[in-house]
């Protein structure tokens, strides 16, 4: 007897998600909300798209094997009745033939269902991921502040499953569970139909009890993403930290944290696990008694002479069998529950909105070209989401393309908020802000940021090759081996890759990089080299870098500069004493734009910055 076809298959597409930004820009808050399974289901279900045929030839294969079993079980009985009753070895041949073939069909029908159930699965949990996965791509800095990486990490990996359990799995097991229990309370019914109906009654008892564990188990479902999420989460940031870790000996704080979530996950999952072992205890009793009692009123009537062995035989498997797919049907709504907690958590992702997307058609003006760089800002204001303070306050400035501007200030004047407004990560509350004269938020996306290179204080590292993390900067065309060297040697990064162990195939990683700051700057401004935008901007390029390695990228850094539009955000003034112009803000305001001899000369904020900041020994460091 064969094991009915298990799981289904998936799909692709879209989960429309709710509130997708449609104008020029919105920021909509993160919703923490609960939704039902069928609603869960509903959200979901697009993604089978493409795969329901497969899903329904599962459901197929799935009839055809719980046929095979039902003629199986008859079979049985006919081999008990005909051979071993009357000892007739002759009796046994025809009917153990068949169970024979019925058995090898069975069997074959059920390895392929249960194969394409597990393939359309893993397809549905491929898509889903896939989906939630690009959505968070596009979701902005402060979700990412909000909610902790591991958690995150977690919701692409339990979440998603728990919704295929539900979407996939879960159908596909519920179509299985009733067309069995029909197959199987069919043959009971045509074997004794008075004896059957008595132990149908049994079947409302199963869903009561079903639904006296529902409601606990959604809380407690609730309760164990949460704790999984937080265990990844600690983790996560342990590993992130672990030199910080050692040399503050934090090891046993980090240690107990950990163990902390993880005796919240423990209590969790052994309270989840205890009530589905009880669920699944208790619904065997009560089979258990079931079955006896089909056993108790089959030898009365085998007593009354009318029935015989095999038939109750039969009829006691026939009713054994019944059970398991009547349970599942339970348990289903069990598996429902749970995943109404991973669907929660999934829907956070899926409905928090971009804070800014690509314009509507209708308002898209495109670049004919490479941008020239002229960037210009009016009257810009802006608060960050839930922050009711002015991180800038109606901030003017404009520069021609290739001018090399300064932008400093005192910290938190709203110096990297300008970087964020300028990348639109953000669209600022009021004012505009243009590239070329055309408003940002009249760009695509892709257009303003491919004309603008970012160089963050953290250089971006991606586990591959240095050449790759290079190369990288750059798509189309596709840098050669000698465009990547010659943005090395541009960048003043090419002698320290070659004495890599395996130069420019020497692989790199995260954290892990084995490369000093200086030389990771390097890296990222060859990167920036290939990428040739005309817009530059440098957050804070020297920090954390010493003198020597400061002055050393200085030579590359003014050769990436060159004939662009160049924004160092910095509170190293050195870097401004060369520059066309540097503004000053202060409280979000721009407080003060000029020369360095110029803002020098009016004693104003800029020249008690640069009295207070550490300065060059000899005063050298030039920019350019
Ligand atoms: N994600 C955020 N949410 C809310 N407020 C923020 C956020 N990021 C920055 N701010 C606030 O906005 C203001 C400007 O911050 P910003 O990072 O632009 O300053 P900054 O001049 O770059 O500072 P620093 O020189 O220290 O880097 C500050 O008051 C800061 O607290």
């Amino acid at each position: 007897m064969h094991p009915a076809p298990e799981a289904v298959a998936p799909a692709p597409e879209a989960v429309p998600s709710a509130s997708q930004a449609t104008g020029l820009s919105t920021d909509a808050p993160i919703l923490t909300r609960h939704v039902g399974a069928a609603e869960a289901f509903r959200r979901f279900w697009p993604l089978t798209q493409g795969d329901r045929r497969w899903m329904l030839l599962v459901g197929v294969f799935s009839v055809v094997a719980a046929l095979a079993e039902t003629v199986a079980i008859l079979l049985f009985a006919r081999l008990t009745d005909g051979a071993l009753q009357t000892g007739s070895v002759s009796a046994f041949w025809t009917p153990a033939g068949q169970w024979l073939t019925v058995a090898v069909a069975g069997a074959a029908v059920g390895y392929l269902g249960n194969s394409l159930a597990a393939w359309t699965a893993e397809r549905f949990l491929l898509r889903l991921r896939a989906r939630v996965f690009a959505h968070l791509q596009t979701l902005p800095p402060h979700f990412f502040q909000r909610n902790r990486r591991g958690d995150l990490v977690e919701r692409l990996t339990g979440d998603v499953d728990a919704i295929e359990h539900l979407v996939v799995s879960g159908l596909v097991g519920a179509c299985t569970a009733v067309f069995s229990t029909l197959f199987y309370g069919a043959a009971a019914l045509w074997l004794r139909w008075e004896l059957a109906l008595a132990t149908f009654v049994a079947a409302p008892i199963f869903f009561a009890a079903t639904r006296r564990f529902t409601n606990r188990l959604r809380t407690v479902s609730r309760r164990v993403r949460a704790a999984d999420g937080a265990v990844t989460a600690v983790v996560e940031e342990a590993l992130g930290n672990v030199v910080l870790t050692q040399a503050y000996n934090r090891q046993r704080d980090e240690e107990e944290r950990l163990a902390r979530e993880a005796r919240r996950f423990l209590r969790a999952s052994v309270t989840s696990a205890r009530l589905n072992g009880l669920y699944t205890e208790i619904t065997e009793v009560l089979e258990t008694i079931c079955v006896l009692a089909v056993i108790g009123m089959g030898a009365w009537e085998i007593s009354q002479s009318r029935m015989t062995l095999g038939q109750l035989l039969a009829f006691a498997a026939f009713i054994g069998y019944l059970y398991p797919p009547i349970r599942s049907l339970g348990t289903l709504g069990l598996t429902a529950t749970a995943a109404t907690a991973a669907a929660d958590r999934l829907l956070e992702i899926l409905d928090a909105a971009p804070s800014v997307t690509d314009p509507p058609r209708w308002a898209t003006t495109r670049l004919a070209h490479r941008a020239r760089g002229a960037l210009q800002a009016d009257r810009v204001s802006f608060s960050y989401p839930n922050s009711r303070h002015r991180a800038l306050s109606a901030f003017s400035f404009a520069t021609s393309p290739g001018e090399f501007l300064v932008i400093t200030g005192p910290s938190g004047a709203g110096k990297s908020t300008l970087a964020a407004l300028l990348l639109r990560f953000y669209d600022p509350d009021a004012g505009t802000i243009r590239l070329d004269g055309i408003p940002v938020n009249r760009l695509p996306l892709d257009q303003l940021r491919s004309n603008i290179t970012l160089l963050p204080q953290q250089t971006l590292v991606l586990h591959d090759t240095v050449e790759y993390n290079i190369a990288c900067g750059r798509d189309d065309p596709a840098p050669t081996h000698d465009d990547v060297v010659r943005a090395a040697r541009a960048a003043d990064a090419d002698d320290f890759i070659a004495a890599l162990p395996d130069g420019y195939g020497t692989v790199i990683a995260p954290a892990t990089a084995g490369l000093s700051g200086g030389q990771l700057q390097r890296i990222a401004i060859a990167r920036a080299m290939l990428r040739d935008a005309p817009v530059l901007i440098l957050d804070e390029p020297t920090t954390g870098l010493d003198t020597l390695a400061a002055e050393r990228i200085l030579a590359p850094l003014r050769r990436l500069a060159e004939g662009r539009t160049t924004l160092v955000i910095t509170h190293d003034l050195d870097l401004a004493t060369d520059a066309d112009r540097v503004l000053v803000l202060h409280h979000g305001r721009l407080v003060e734009s000029g020369t360095h001899a110029q803002l020098l000369a009016r004693s104003g904020l800029y020249a008690t910055l640069f009295a207070a900041h550490p300065q060059a020994p000899d005063g050298a460091v030039h920019y350019r």
